[in-house]
């Protein structure tokens, strides 16, 4: 049976907030430059848009890292599998991120990034479950706060599926 799909943030709510934060975002960083800093996979869908709605000047980089295995729980341990091609020194960088979830990935990340001497440091994620909160991570912006439950969409996956669709949504695995 094929998994079905529950919609938990539909598109034209998606593309609202994303707008809301860039502009939200380019307010803040008036007359700087930012850097944003993609964390691949998931990352990828929502700095593409965020980046379109920002008005002050975008530089961009992208790192990879793994938390994930093919399940659904973070195992805990955080490997960088691609580093950053651009040093970060003196740069206003912003991570943008698809979810927040046990806060691991991020704590590690931002422990590492601010290692590298940045201007300064933000965080930007689409989605955050703070309910799940193991490791404490200082978010600056937030699309939306979702409930304990896996979702997928907008960069996210389920076993590398679904990145693609244009909201959020909820698997319900076919047997
Ligand atoms: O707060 P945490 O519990 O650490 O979870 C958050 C991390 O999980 C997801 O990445 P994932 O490892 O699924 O990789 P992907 O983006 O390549 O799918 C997401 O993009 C975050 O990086
Ligand atoms: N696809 C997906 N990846 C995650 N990584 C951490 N939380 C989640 C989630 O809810 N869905």
């Amino acid at each position: 049976m094929e998994d079905k799909i529950r919609v938990l943030v539909p598109e034209k709510d998606v593309d609202a907030k994303i707008a809301e934060l860039g502009k939200k975002i380019s307010e803040d960083y008036a007359g700087r430059q930012v850097h944003l800093v993609c964390v691949l996979k998931g990352g990828v869908f929502f700095m593409c848009e965020l980046a379109k709605r920002i008005t002050v000047p975008v530089t961009m980089d992208f790192m990879s890292v793994s938390s994930y295995g093919a399940g659904t729980e973070s195992s805990g341990v955080v490997k960088i599998v691609k580093d950053l091609d651009q040093p970060l020194d003196g740069k206003d960088v912003l991570i943008v991120e698809d979810i927040v979830d046990s806060g691991r990935t991020l704590g590690y990340l931002m422990e590492i990034l601010r290692k590298r001497n940045p201007k300064s440091l933000h965080l930007c994620t689409l989605l955050d479950k703070p309910e799940r909160r193991v490791t404490d991570v200082k978010v600056d912006y937030t699309g939306f706060n979702i409930p304990d439950e896996f979702v997928v969409g907008y960069g996210l996956d389920y076993d590398q599926k679904y990145r693609n669709l244009p909201y959020i949504g909820i698997v319900e695995l076919g047997k």
